[in-house]
């Protein structure tokens, strides 16, 4: 199993090979000379400490350049076996240099999460990386924090065991500044408890006329693309911003499986609705329903001039780069689909919109 897992195409992005580990872990290091100093381009550097006067100290940089100062203003560093460390709670020396170098070479190794005790760091890797995938998802099924490297799906495996065991409520909080990633990974802790709590009851019918099959997981999951069509634009930080918070609550049967959920939403930014900044846009929604995708939805609608003609959603951006409005909105009307929400509603919800537009 352990050589197995090695080889899925995800696992280079979760722990360094044997190989590297000894190559990065062997580096001659001298607790007494190796430091970080402050340095304005990099953050901070490694340095030797050359000669010590008082409280004062003379260090060379790997470049040759020397510099006096303080000794206070250096930083211990870390012995090199614990380069790329999974978990910065090992680390000897917890100081800002060691937590931002060890969190730098993970990422420029591709490994998004590292430890640092309870919480798990994910710093956004801008690519989709094949660590969210269904073979990786059940590595991390019933394992143990410690027995897997990183990853929120260890996280989430976690809570999901506590609830089971101990019968006890449990609660993940996914911070981070706009574009962080809290959205995304949000969207993934949802897709692996759906996937261990599968409900496998019967499969539901959804909507006349429709026959779609939907499980409660896949409700669930469809929640996003209608929160985000609703919730979501385009800010100069981020092409899909969450313009407000929310609280989800998944419930579980005593048997661990998937009974439902809910979902809390806190302040909405309204004023998106009638202005954007420059190189912003409007909620998504609107132009989802600009694109064509349900057929005959502009008709009736009386959506019949472009974009650029309604004064409320076009006063920036109407486009993103690498956003498909017209695949979005699929997405939108079969997620509404397959939430069981009827033709009429879906309607009301789209006139509703677009009656903002005709102001
Ligand atoms: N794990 C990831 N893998 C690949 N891309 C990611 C990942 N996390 C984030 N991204 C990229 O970064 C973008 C911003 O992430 P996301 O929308 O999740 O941020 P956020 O913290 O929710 O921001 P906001 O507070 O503005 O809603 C995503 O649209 C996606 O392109």
């Amino acid at each position: 199993m352990a050589g197995e897992i090695t080889k899925d195409p995800g696992w280079q992005f979760l722990r360094q090979s044997p190989e590297q580990l000894i190559k990065e872990t062997t580096k001659k290091f001298d607790s007494k000379k190796n430091v970080w100093i402050h340095d304005a381009d990099e953050g901070f550097i490694p340095v030797e400490i050359k000669s010590t006067k008082g409280d004062m100290v003379v260090v060379v940089s790997a470049g040759g350049k020397e510099k006096t100062i303080k000794k206070d203003e250096t930083q211990e560093m870390n012995p090199p076996k614990y380069e790329k460390t999974e978990d910065m709670a090992n680390l000897t020396f917890l100081n800002d240099a060691s937590v931002l170098h060890n969190l730098k070479q993970r990422y420029y190794a591709m490994m998004i999460y590292t430890y640092s005790g309870l919480f798990c760091v994910v710093i956004n890797p801008y690519k989709r990386l094949p660590i969210y995938t269904e073979s990786v998802c059940k590595m991390y099924i019933g394992k143990r924090r410690n027995e897997m490297p990183p990853h929120l799906f260890a996280v989430a495996d976690e809570a999901y065991r506590n609830m089971v065991n101990d019968h006890e409520n449990q609660s993940m909080l996914i911070t981070g500044e706009s574009g962080a990633g809290k959205t995304e990974n949000t969207k993934k802790v949802i897709s692996y408890f759906a996937a261990v709590g599968a409900s496998q009851s019967a499969k539901k019918k959804v909507e006349e006329g429709k026959r779609k099959d939907a499980t409660l997981e896949d409700q669930i999951v469809r929640t996003n693309p209608v929160l985000e069509a609703f919730g979501n634009a385009k800010t100069v930080r981020n092409n899909n911003s969450s313009r407000f918070g929310k609280f989800i609550r998944i419930h579980f049967n005593t048997a661990g499986k998937m009974a439902g959920g809910d979902i809390e939403h806190y302040l909405l930014e309204k004023s998106r609705v009638i202005k954007q900044a420059p190189g912003e846009r409007c909620y998504h929604i609107f132009y989802q329903i600009m694109s064509e995708a349900v057929k005959g939805l502009r008709d009736k609608l009386h959506l019949s001039k472009s974009v650029r003609d309604y004064h409320f959603v076009s006063q920036a951006e109407i486009t993103i780069d690498g956003i498909d409005d017209k695949e979005e909105m699929q997405m939108t009307d079969e997620s509404f689909d397959i939430m069981a929400f009827t033709e009429a509603e879906k309607f009301n919800l789209y006139a509703l919109t677009a009656a903002i537009m005709h102001m």
